[in-house]
């Protein structure tokens, strides 16, 4: 089987990137199978930049190509946040829990028409001698005033899909790979695949 390495430490994104990557006939791995204690400072301030930051540094580590992903939760009414800051809005504790209690604080009294909002994806692939790509994916919603369902992670509770008449946490994780950030952004990556990416998976 073709392995491919993710350079993320979060266990929801592995999940996704399984549902997304198994059926292409790909193992994923990510930086908890890999390379635990290496941790990539996100120093920049869109998800672009982060994606390519944590993709060039841990490829140059290993030695190998690998995908990274930057994606957060962009809310209309709080012009935009949390933004690139979404793993880390109620602290560097990075608390799904309490990170979903501030956006719930912060809404309320919002109306359900002013909740709109927008999951958002950045990957971008990195190998040793090869030119950084990117590759963006988006998601619309809307954000509930309390949470709904037991899948997914972050902020996927709080996040109503209207084309699927289902918060995000409902969905299985196949019907989430179907919609998501993540998965346009991935299906962008296959519509464009880099050349050295694609021959990459030959060995
Ligand atoms: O940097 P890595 O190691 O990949 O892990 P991270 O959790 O820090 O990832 P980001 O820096 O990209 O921050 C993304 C945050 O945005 C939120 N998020 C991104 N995609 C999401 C999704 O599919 N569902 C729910 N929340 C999501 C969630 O809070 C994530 O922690
Ligand atoms: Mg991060």
């Amino acid at each position: 089987m073709k392995k491919i390495v993710i350079a993320t430490q979060n266990k929801g994104k592995a999940k996704d990137f399984e549902a997304l990557l198994a059926p292409l006939g790909y193992k994923v791995l990510t930086l908890l199978d890999v390379a635990q204690d290496l941790d990539v400072e996100e120093t920049g301030v869109t998800f672009e930049e982060n994606a390519i930051l944590k993709a060039e540094a841990v490829s140059k580590v290993l030695g190998i190509p690998v995908i990274s992903d930057d994606s957060g939760l962009e809310i209309d009414a709080l012009n935009g946040e949390p933004g690139v800051y979404s793993a880390r809005y109620a602290g560097a504790a990075k608390s799904d829990s309490a990170n979903i209690d501030k956006v719930l604080e912060k809404m309320s009294g919002v109306p359900e028409n002013g909740r709109t909002a927008r999951f958002r994806c950045v990957l971008a692939v990195a190998a040793p001698n090869e030119k950084t790509e990117t590759f963006s994916g988006s998601c619309e919603g809307i954000i509930l005033s309390t949470p709904q369902g037991n899948n997914g992670f972050g902020y996927d509770p709080i996040f109503y899909v209207p084309a699927q008449s289902k918060a995000m946490a409902e969905l299985l994780p196949h019907e989430k790979a179907a919609i998501s950030h993540r998965g346009n952004a991935l299906r962008e990556l296959q519509q464009r695949m880099p050349k050295w990416l694609d021959e990459e998976k030959q060995s």
